[in-house]
């Protein structure tokens, strides 16, 4: 017998599209910074199990960070850290040690900038006038920011295809495996012009072409195996030299210049314990 219950009627809104996405609901602090940590360490658990062989657990972990989101939540967790109301972004600071820099790009250019792991198009550097940035990183946010890895990027062939800096802001201790982060940071020498720019500093210094390098404090001062005098080596041995730096309670910035003469006989720099301490992290760099 048929139903004599007056049928609902389905409202309008139900049979369309949707045309406006409730916005995704923003995370507190706490919980940014606790999916962050969490992705970082089930990250490096699964590149320690494939390095190990051990295929079944490196599956599991990466079930568990799909579980909680993957690489797109971690990056709108990094975003939503980025935010003004949460201390802005990093290149904030790179733009204010180059603002009593003039610099001569070639005619009607600007300073080009490589920046690996970019998470948006208006941050500090991209709304400033200065740089002519490009964008990349392993997950692209949209139009404007080329997907692709840094290690994979292939090497100029020429000068056009070079950059007058390179950033690097929280994306080395992305990086889950130690000998990799040396990698980066090698490969980083290969992408910078000695020949597009001159300028002059208040100092009289000059700063580029150089590497933008951003840390959690904690990857530097308080890991038992890297401290700033050792990272100062390591890049010595690429052929940075540390020009500005500047420690907030979180973060660490560095502006590294890279020089025109590579290092003549390359370092090997492996992981040794340099800074012991029971409460003290295991971040590390390791040049093989
Ligand atoms: C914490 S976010 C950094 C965001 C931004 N640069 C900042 O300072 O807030 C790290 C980003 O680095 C990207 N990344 C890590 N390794 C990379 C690689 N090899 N090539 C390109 N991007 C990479 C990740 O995909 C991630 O989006």
């Amino acid at each position: 017998m048929a139903s004599s219950k007056p049928k609902k009627h389905k409202s309008l809104s139900a049979g369309r599209p949707p045309t406006l996405r409730r916005p995704a609901a923003s995370l507190s602090s706490k919980a940014t910074r606790t999916l962050i940590r969490s992705h970082h360490q089930l990250q490096k658990a699964s590149a320690a199990a494939v390095k190990a062989g051990d295929e079944r657990k490196a599956a599991i972990l990466e079930h568990q960070i799909e579980q909680q989101g993957g690489l797109q939540a971690y990056q709108r967790a990094s975003i939503q850290g980025q935010s003004t109301e949460r201390g802005g972004d990093s290149s904030k600071v790179l733009l204010n040690w180059l603002a009593d820099v003039s610099f001569r790009a070639p005619a009607g250019e600007r300073l080009r900038m490589l920046e690996v792991g970019a998470l948006s198009r208006s941050n500090a550097c991209s709304r400033s006038s200065v740089f002519d940035v490009t964008r990349i990183d392993l997950r692209s946010q949209g139009s404007g920011i080329v997907q692709q890895d840094f290690m994979q990027r292939p090497l100029p062939k020429s000068g056009t295809e070079m950059f007058d800096i390179v950033s690097l802001s929280l994306v080395l201790n992305y990086v889950p495996d130690a000998a990799a982060r040396g990698e980066m940071l090698r490969r980083t020498c290969r992408f910078l012009s000695h020949v597009r720019t001159s300028e002059t500093g208040s100092d009289g210094q000059a700063l580029l072409p150089a590497l933008f390098l951003v840390f959690p404090a904690p990857c530097v001062i308080n890991s038992r195996y890297l401290t700033e005098d050792l990272l100062s080596r390591i890049m010595a041995s690429l052929g940075y030299t540390l020009l500005k730096r500047k420690l907030s309670t979180k973060l660490v910035y560095y502006l590294w210049r890279a020089s025109e003469e590579p290092a003549i006989r390359p370092t090997k720099f492996v992981k040794t314990e340099v800074n012991p301490g029971v409460k003290r992290n295991n971040f590390c760099v390791v040049l093989e």
